[in-house]
Parts: structure tokens; C-alpha cells; sequence
């Protein structure tokens, strides 16, 4: 029997349906300002706080449950005799049940509001009397999510009380729930980029139907404070997207934005498979499709341009996963969705992340993202790169980025015709990348050659300059078969390894 609660929401949604409950019911209501103004005016009888704690609500609303009249009434432990006489002679009465919902914090550190301002949204009473009545879950339940009103009305109508089951879910998700709010808070205070404690703040955006394979469960979380493009798009067609749809659109994305000119990228097995520069979105397309056109089938198409008819009819012709882009002309949309599985996504948000994480057993990885591209080009041969293999040279740089180590892609007129990578070997990828994009002048590596052996497969294939970050100690070795070979090689100091 839940003879008082105590309700104080930042959010009134439901709480009218609740409260007219829990009023049905004969539970005595109990509120803080704004719920109780909110709550009387629906005309339910409600007793304000203050009433009870005999103390005006203070500073701003900084303190208005923190009372032992309050908290007394939560943590008291009923079946503790001693507890039970103490709130008795101190004139506390039990409270059993208890709904929150905090302060928007999560929401409003990310708005342009000021400093101090965010900071007002740090909710301290609501998280004290929250996590009260978790600790005391065996006699006070505790709502904090609206999603799971109907469930405790439901179990209150049939039985009169809650199982212990839900009162001790409904605990977990409590500190489930602080955490992840102190965690933004940490972070929003915290100018230290790794610090003591890794706190993380993610919700759950959806259940994913498996993980990477059938067998494996999984789920999708999204950062309840940080902006990303991998959160905040919007789905037009198709269905349900995941893991490795997540993934791979990801690495699309993040591929065709390292571009200004119009840029298409196929993504297979979180690897570019095609990328191309074109006139138009549908040139970079079939530039893109190109590339690689078997391994494009069933990709991830992504494109850093508005997507038009002329795409979109190409984009059908075969089957494809997901194509994502920054927006889609409206006939476009209408081919594209003739395919009910197609999955379209309009993203108008560039990558900003600013962390990546990796995890091990018993550990997470926590590094900068590779955001460097070139440090300085250094031409380390007798021969100069021809100018016009400038702008190959970035690009190959730009993909090779994306493609797992061992790397290599092999460039002609700005479409990536070889990509080679997840080779144990630089030299197999190099084989690899060469054969494919046969015809191509420029060869761009992730880092850089131990042996001479990738410039000298390089010159059977004809390539005229190499791009690689450079570093070896036997860097000599390489430079001297690109002189001998008539091959140009310049060095950008920056490493890009995938692993
Ligand atoms: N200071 C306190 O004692 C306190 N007690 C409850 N709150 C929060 O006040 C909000 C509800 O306020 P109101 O009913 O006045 O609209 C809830 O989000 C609740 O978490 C408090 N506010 C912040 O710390």
C-alpha cells in the first residue's frame, strides 16, 4: 500500500494520469513548487513540501526536499524498530513511494546558454531523494522514467502493491541513471581529456536485432551530451538499421567529409571500396562504382552532396544497403524508396568526434581521432612530383586513412581504382591494391616501408609518385629504388595506421 508519495518532475507529462492514480488509491500527495502548482491546478489534492519540512523553499530552488522530514521519511527501513521510533518521535512519517525526473541537464549543457547557467541545471535534491529511495527500494519505490508508470499502476490496481522485482529494477535504474548524469556533469566540468575516473555518458537509442554476427546481442547508445553524426540523422526509407550497417555508414560518412569537391564513397566491411571525386554527385557515383565494381554490391553508399534523380537511378540499379547524404531532391527520394529495404539517410551533421574508444579484455582504449592529415610534404628523390599528381596525391592520403593497416590505395584522376588493407604485410597489400587499379599513377601507404620491395612492385605497375608518411630507418633503401626506378616519393610525416 502506498499510502504517501512524493512527486517532484521537471517534466509533466503523465504525471496527471499518475498522480490521479495514486489519488484514486488514497495515497496522500506530496510536491515541490512548480509540480504542486502544476498538480492543483489539474485539481488533485496536493501537499506542498514545505508544508511538511515546516521550511520555505530556498536559494532559488537549490534546496527544497534536502530535509530530514524528507529523507528521514525515505530511508527510514520499516522493518528496523529502532529507525521506525526514531522518525516517530522526531514527528517524520514514512514516504513509500517516490517520482522524479531531474533537471534537463543532458539537454541544456549542450544548449548556447551560458556557464553559470548550465550549472543551475545540475539537479542536487532530485538525484539525493532518487537515490534514497533506491538504496531503500524494499520499501520505497522509485519512478524516474515515464516509460514504466503504466507497469506499477497496473501492478497497483491487480495486487495493491509492487513485486520486489520492479521495486529493484526500478532502484538499478536509478543509479544507473545518476551515473550517467554525473558523468555529463563530469565532463562538462572537467577540462582534463583523460582523466582519473573515464566517465561515459550514453543512452540507449535502440535494441539491435544481433551484433556483428546473428549470435552475438546488441545494442546501440548514443551520447546523451555530444553532438555526432552518427546520432542526430534521420532515417527516410528502409529497414531497421544494424551493427554493421552503424559502423560501415559511419566510416562512409566520415570519408566523403574529409572532401570539399563532390565525393561518393562505398563502404564494405567498415573499408572503402570505391571513392571518387566527381562533376556531380552521380558522376562520383559511377566514378565511385568504378572503382570497385564487385565489391560495391550490398555496400554503404555515401555522398557529401545533395543526392538527385540522376543518382538516385543509378544508386538502383543494384542492390545496396544504406546511401546516406546530406539531403535528397524529392523525386530522388521517390526512387530510392520504390526499394522498401534501401535504408536513406539524410545526415546533415559533419563528424566531430573528438574521442574514439576501443575496448579489451578488462579495458578501454582511449584515444584523440586522427584528425592530421599531412604534417609537410617532403619530396625526398631526385625527381619532383609532376603538379598534376598533386591533388591525387591528397586524395590517396585522404582515403588511405580509412582503409585498415597494412594500407595501400593506388589513384588515377581522383577515384581510388586499388584498395588494399588489413594485410599482415605492407607488400601484399601493395600486390593487391597495384593489380586492381591497374592504369593508376599515384600510390599513397598509411606509413611507411620497412623494405625497397612496395616501390619496386609500384614501377612494374608504372606508378610515377608515391605519398607515404616515411620514418623507416631504412627509408634510404626505398628512396634509392624510387631514383633508380624514376619513381618521385615524397613524405608527410604523419603516420595513419587502422587497426
Ligand atoms: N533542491 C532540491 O531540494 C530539489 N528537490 C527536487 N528538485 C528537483 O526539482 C524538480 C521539480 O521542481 P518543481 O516541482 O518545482 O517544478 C525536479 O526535477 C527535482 O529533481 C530539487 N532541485 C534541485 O536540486
Amino acid at each position: 500500500m502506498i499510502k504517501r508519495a512524493l512527486i517532484s518532475v521537471y517534466k509533466k507529462d503523465k504525471i496527471y494520469e499518475l498522480a490521479s492514480f495514486l489519488n484514486s488509491m488514497g495515497t496522500q500527495i506530496i510536491s515541490t513548487g512548480g509540480t504542486y502548482k502544476y498538480l492543483k491546478e489539474k485539481g488533485i489534492p496536493v501537499v506542498e513540501v514545505s508544508e511538511i519540512t515546516g521550511f520555505d523553499e530556498i536559494l532559488d530552488g537549490r534546496v527544497k526536499t534536502l530535509h530530514p522530514k524528507i529523507h528521514g521519511g525515505i530511508l527510514a527501513i520499516r522493518d528496523n524498530i529502532e529507525h521506525m521510533e526514531t522518525i516517530k518521535e522526531k514527528g517524520i512519517e514514512p514516504i513509500d513511494m517516490v517520482v522524479v525526473n531531474l533537471y534537463p541537464f543532458f539537454e541544456k549543457v549542450k544548449d548556447d546558454i551560458s556557464f553559470e547557467e548550465k550549472v543551475e541545471f545540475i539537479d542536487i535534491g532530485g538525484p539525493t531523494m532518487i537515490r534514497a529511495a533506491a538504496k531503500n527500494f524494499e520499501d520505497v519505490l522509485v519512478l524516474t522514467d515515464v516509460s514504466d508508470y503504466d507497469d506499477v499502476i497496473n501492478q497497483l490496481k491487480e495486487k495493491g502493491d509492487v513485486d520486489i522485482k520492479t521495486r529493484r529494477k526500478l532502484a538499478g535504474k536509478v543509479f544507473n541513471l545518476t551515473s550517467a548524469y554525473d558523468s555529463a556533469v563530469a565532463n562538462f566540468l572537467l577540462e582534463d581529456d583523460y582523466p582519473e575516473y573515464l566517465s561515459i555518458s550514453y543512452k540507449k537509442e535502440m535494441d539491435l536485432r544481433y551484433g556483428e554476427n546473428p549470435h552475438q546481442s546488441a545494442a546501440y547508445y548514443v551520447s546523451t551530451t555530444e553532438k555526432g553524426s552518427m546520432k542526430d540523422f534521420e532515417k527516410l526509407n528502409g529497414k531497421e538499421l544494424s551493427y554493421n550497417n552503424i559502423k560501415d555508414m559511419d566510416v562512409a560518412w566520415k570519408v566523403v567529409n574529409e572532401f570539399d569537391e563532390i565525393c561518393c564513397c562505398a563502404v564494405k566491411h567498415n573499408t572503402p571500396c570505391g571513392v571518387a571525386i566527381g562533376d556531380s554527385a552521380a558522376d562520383a557515383y559511377k566514378k565511385a562504382f568504378e572503382c570497385d565494381s564487385v565489391s560495391i554490391f550490398g555496400g554503404i553508399v555515401a555522398f557529401n552532396r545533395r543526392v538527385d534523380a540522376d543518382t538516385a537511378k543509378e544508386l538502383v540499379k543494384i542492390f545496396l544497403e544504406i546511401v546516406i547524404a546530406p539531403d535528397f531532391d524529392e523525386d530522388a527520394l521517390k526512387i530510392l524508396c520504390e526499394k522498401k529495404n534501401l535504408r536513406v539517410i539524410k545526415c546533415s551533421v559533419k563528424p566531430c568526434q573528438k574521442f574514439e574508444v576501443c575496448s579489451v579484455d578488462g579495458g578501454i582504449l582511449v584515444q584523440d581521432t586522427d584528425k592530421v592529415l599531412i604534417d609537410n610534404i617532403e619530396c625526398v628523390t631526385q625527381i619532383k612530383p609532376d603538379e598534376k599528381y598533386y591533388e591525387d596525391m591528397i586524395f590517396g592520403m585522404k582515403v588511405v586513412k580509412y582503409v585498415k593497416s597494412n594500407a595501400i590505395v593506388v589513384v588515377k584522376d581522383k577515384m581510388a581504382v586499388g584498395i588494399a588493407g588489413g594485410q599482415v604485410n605492407r607488400i601484399w597489400a601493395a600486390k593487391q591494391a597495384l593489380e586492381r587499379g591497374k592504369g593508376a599513377s599515384v600510390l599513397a601507404s598509411d606509413a611507411f616501408f620497412p623494405f625497397s620491395d612496395v616501390v619496386e612492385e609500384a614501377s612494374k605497375y608504372g606508378i610515377k609518385v608515391i605519398i607515404q608518411p616515411g620514418g623507416s630507418i631504412n627509408d634510404n633503401l626505398s628512396i634509392k629504388a624510387c631514383d633508380d626506378k624514376g619513381i618521385a616519393m615524397v613524405f608527410t610525416k604523419i603516420r595513419h595506421f587502422k587497426h
